[in-house]
């Protein structure tokens, strides 16, 4: 598989706090790569880092082999970002047919608005959905462009249960198109259910990794979890 994502011994800080602090993983095209870790362990940082937003002190990171505010990788990637504060009175469909017109080869908006189930509430301004209506938007946001490498951070979050499936669908068939996706989640189901390749993460940095069943293999993932994480910062 295709290296996509090389990350190697990542440092940032903010004042005293090592968001990053010799962080190092890789992702491939065609796998989802789960990063899990407690609140804090930088897990957005590094995303933020990949999608140029932050820049990291030191290390080295590379998406497709290129540095990455570079335009060729900007244009390959796709973000699902926690919240966007930044939307407010437009509807969904228009923001969607907004994004679109950001890339050079678009899906269709009416296909994702499909995939996704977002025909209900299309009209409805951003700000009026719930909480996982806007997840399914700002999902489609993320895949409008096509991207080769997608960031998806916390994609459940909150969903109710037929949601949740809808995305793990979609996911599993945004990674079978051959698709690099990294993901976070606190959802150890979810991790399970869709991981290639699990990061453990704490304290900035990459505690242990390998597939479900090499972290589960004394146990869950959930035991490997708390075994490999402290909680502290
Ligand atoms: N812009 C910033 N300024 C100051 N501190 C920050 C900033 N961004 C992140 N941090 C700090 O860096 C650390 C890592 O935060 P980060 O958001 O990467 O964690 P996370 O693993 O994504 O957590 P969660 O699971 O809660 O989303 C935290 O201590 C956070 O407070």
């Amino acid at each position: 598989m295709e290296t996509v994502v090389d990350a190697q011994d990542l440092s940032l800080a903010f004042g005293a706090t090592k968001a990053l602090d010799g962080l190092t993983l890789s992702a491939s095209a065609g796998a989802v790569t789960a990063l899990l870790g407690p609140n804090g362990a930088g897990k957005t940082t590094f995303i933020r880092c990949c999608t140029a937003l932050e820049r990291p002190h030191s290390g080295s990171l590379t998406l497709f082999g290129q540095s990455p505010g570079s335009p060729d990788v900007l244009s390959r990637i796709g973000l699902m970002p926690q919240a966007t504060g930044a939307w407010s009175g437009i509807r969904a469909e228009e923001l969607l047919r907004y994004l679109s017109r950001l890339y050079a080869d678009p899906q269709p908006v009416e296909a994702l608005v499909d995939l996704l189930g977002i025909a209900p509430f299309a009209r409805t301004p951003y700000r009026r959905l719930s909480g996982g209506q806007q997840q399914a938007v700002n999902l489609a946001g993320a895949l409008i462009g096509r991207p080769s490498l997608v960031f998806l951070d916390e994609p459940s979050a909150g969903l109710d249960p037929r949601a949740r499936r809808l995305t793990w669908d979609v996911v599993r068939r945004v990674r079978d198109a051959g698709v690099a996706v990294v993901l976070t989640t606190h959802d150890m189901v979810e991790a399970a259910e869709l991981a290639d390749h699990v990061h453990i993460v704490d304290r900035g940095r990459v505690q242990v990794s390998g597939s479900v069943s090499d972290l589960a293999s004394h146990g869950s993932l959930e035991d490997a979890f708390l075994t490999h994480t402290s909680g502290d910062r």
